[in-house]
């Protein structure tokens, strides 16, 4: 069994000075207990294809034991399989299901889209949140899903059509260009921010951890705030804005939101989301209403998550 001193032994020994710094004793803790081990596979039900009553009859049958998510009625929680053994299943095959962590599906429960609206999202690949998207507005409306990386936009466009997103068009380009090409176009815009994924470190998987520096740390935070420019401009008037990444330093999350209220005219909205595991984001330093967004504590069922709401004046 693991212990904190195999954490703060494996883990770069800039971040574990970095979380110590930033946070209290307590929460530096807690978050370092959960780089310890694997979480639970969860997965949300393909609503374009299929229905959660359906999937847990066809579970029950398999043997495949799973808990329900009090806040989202269309994810389960797996108990007795992982990932490989679902991908083996016809209901993965055929995408009646994706599989995705409980936390990455709060941003697009934010900023809940609605049928026959035109969204855009910015960094979309592999595809996660545009296909929960797509299965929200019923497969009615429009988005445009956006993705830098060449291979992994050909994953993006593989789970959109295994899924059966109609409605997502896929395009490859970089996301801070989008807000001049788009003026004003979108209701809403989901900014899943390329981040440093610290929320999802693991020490068991060197993968997890291996390209974090604090350098990184400040680069991603300025591509973040350029990403964040171009959404704002994309936006129409009175749009909704979410902004999220799977990563725990504040650079990353209230230092840009704090950044954004600055120099943007946006403004924080409540998240009316019960999530177990989440708390206020911090606002200690910096703009009071940062205390709305929320940030997702890692742990045994969640991996780490921040969630801002911003509405555009
Ligand atoms: C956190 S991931 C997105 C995950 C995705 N939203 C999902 O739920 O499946 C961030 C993505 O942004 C992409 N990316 C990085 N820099 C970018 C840029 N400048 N413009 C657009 N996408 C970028 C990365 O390649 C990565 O796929």
């Amino acid at each position: 069994m693991a212990s904190i001193s195999d954490v703060k032994r494996r883990l770069p020994g800039e971040f574990i000075e970095f979380i110590y710094e930033e946070f209290s004793a307590g929460t530096a803790d807690k978050m370092l207990y959960s780089f310890m081990g694997d979480r639970y596979t969860t997965l949300r039900v393909n609503t374009i294809k299929y229905d959660i009553n359906s999937l847990m009859e066809y579970f029950k049958k398999e043997n495949i034991k799973f808990d329900r998510v009090p806040w989202y009625k269309d994810a389960l929680i797996i108990k007795n399989a992982d990932e490989k053994d679902l991908e083996k299943l016809d209901v993965y095959k055929n995408g009646y299901i994706y599989i995705q962590s409980l936390p990455s599906m709060i941003p697009p429960l934010v900023l809940d889209p609605k049928q026959g609206e035109k969204i855009l999202d910015m960094t979309a690949a592999p595809g996660s949140k545009t296909t929960q998207m797509a299965a929200m507005m019923n497969n009615e409306g429009y988005i445009l899903a956006n993705e830098l990386d060449k291979i992994r936009c050909e994953r993006l466009k593989y789970n959109v059509e295994l899924q059966g997103a109609k409605i997502v068009e896929v395009i490859n380009g970089r996301g801070e260009q989008l807000g001049e090409k788009y003026k004003e176009e979108f209701d809403r815009v989901l900014l899943d921010a390329p981040c440093s994924g610290e929320g999802r470190f693991n020490i068991n998987d060197v993968k997890s951890y291996r390209f974090w520096s604090v350098k990184e740390v400040n680069r991603l935070s300025n591509l973040q705030k350029k990403l964040l420019v171009s959404a704002f401009k994309a936006l129409k008037k009175g749009g909704i804005l979410v902004y999220s990444t799977c990563t725990l330093n504040k650079k990353e999350n209230e230092e840009v939101v704090n950044w954004a209220l600055n120099n943007l005219d946006l403004e924080i909205m409540d998240i009316d989301l019960k999530i177990n595991g989440a708390i206020q984001a911090f606002s200690e330093g910096f703009n009071k209403s940062i205390s709305k967004a929320i940030r997702v504590l890692p742990s045994k069922e969640l991996e780490g998550f921040f969630v801002c709401k911003f509405k555009k004046k």
